[in-house]
């Protein structure tokens, strides 16, 4: 079983410091936007010093020669694993995979954005299908480029294994405890995470915004490892 990546939604090093220093074990970490825009390569590094698994949340989505060169920069990071937008289309999947290659970083694919809900996705993105279709034919077209995965959320992570394959990475965030969704649509629970078949949890808010972080991921943890026993 994954450990749950958390993710490091903090404006800067002090505040990812002081909150990595309330565990002792080594963690499976998300840098994203903010905290990468503000610290740059060196917020990386240094969890990557400290032992933690990185997965690098730059949600890549531009023309296929742009995000094959800078997906050659992101290589030489080290990091665990890095994600494009599959909206970006399979020519920019493929060249997102080819600016990886010789390294072991595993890529995957944002399908629809968990804060993202049906009636939302039909009227602005003008899609005229199901949000599990939609979700569906993105990860068919990661797999096809050669991608290792994809970001969904837990409703479509079961479907993704039939057709994807089991060893097909499905990164589930939206994960919740309670009844504050924030800004997330999709949301469940890490039971239903692991009952769903996701391969992966990300969890933010519910443990960097806890009163006891260390303590609420162990609660989080043992229900995702719990479901599947
Ligand atoms: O790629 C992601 O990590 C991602 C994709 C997605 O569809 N939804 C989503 O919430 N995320 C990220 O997962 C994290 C979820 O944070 P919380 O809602 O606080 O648990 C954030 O850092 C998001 O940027």
């Amino acid at each position: 079983m994954n450990s749950p990546i958390i993710a490091l939604d903090f404006p800067s090093m002090k505040e990812v410091k002081e909150f990595i220093a309330d565990f002792e074990e080594r963690l499976f970490v998300k840098v994203g936007m903010e905290l990468f825009f503000s610290e740059g390569p060196e917020i990386v590094r240094y969890l990557k010093e400290q032992g933690h698994q990185v997965f690098l949340d730059l949600k890549l989505h531009d023309i296929p020669n742009t995000v094959e060169s800078a997906m050659r920069s992101l290589a030489k990071l080290d990091v665990d694993l890095v994600n494009v937008h599959a909206a970006g289309g399979i020519e920019m999947m493929r060249a997102a995979k080819r600016g990886l290659s010789g390294s072991p970083v595993k890529l995957i694919a944002v399908t629809q954005l968990t804060s993202t809900d049906e009636k939302q996705m039909q009227q602005e993105q003008l899609i005229e299908r199901s949000l599990e279709e939609s979700v569906l034919h993105y990860a068919v077209l990661a797999k096809e480029a050669g991608l290792d995965g994809v970001v969904c959320s837990v409703k479509e992570a079961k479907r993704i294994g039939e057709v994807c394959g089991e060893d097909f990475l499905r990164v589930t965030p939206g994960i919740r405890l309670g009844n504050d969704s924030h800004d997330q649509k999709r949301t469940a629970t890490p039971e239903q995470a692991a009952r769903e078949g996701a391969t992966h949890i990300v969890v933010g808010r519910a443990v960097t915004q806890a009163l006891k972080p260390r303590e609420q991921l162990a609660v989080i943890d043992g229900q995702w490892r719990g479901a599947v026993l």
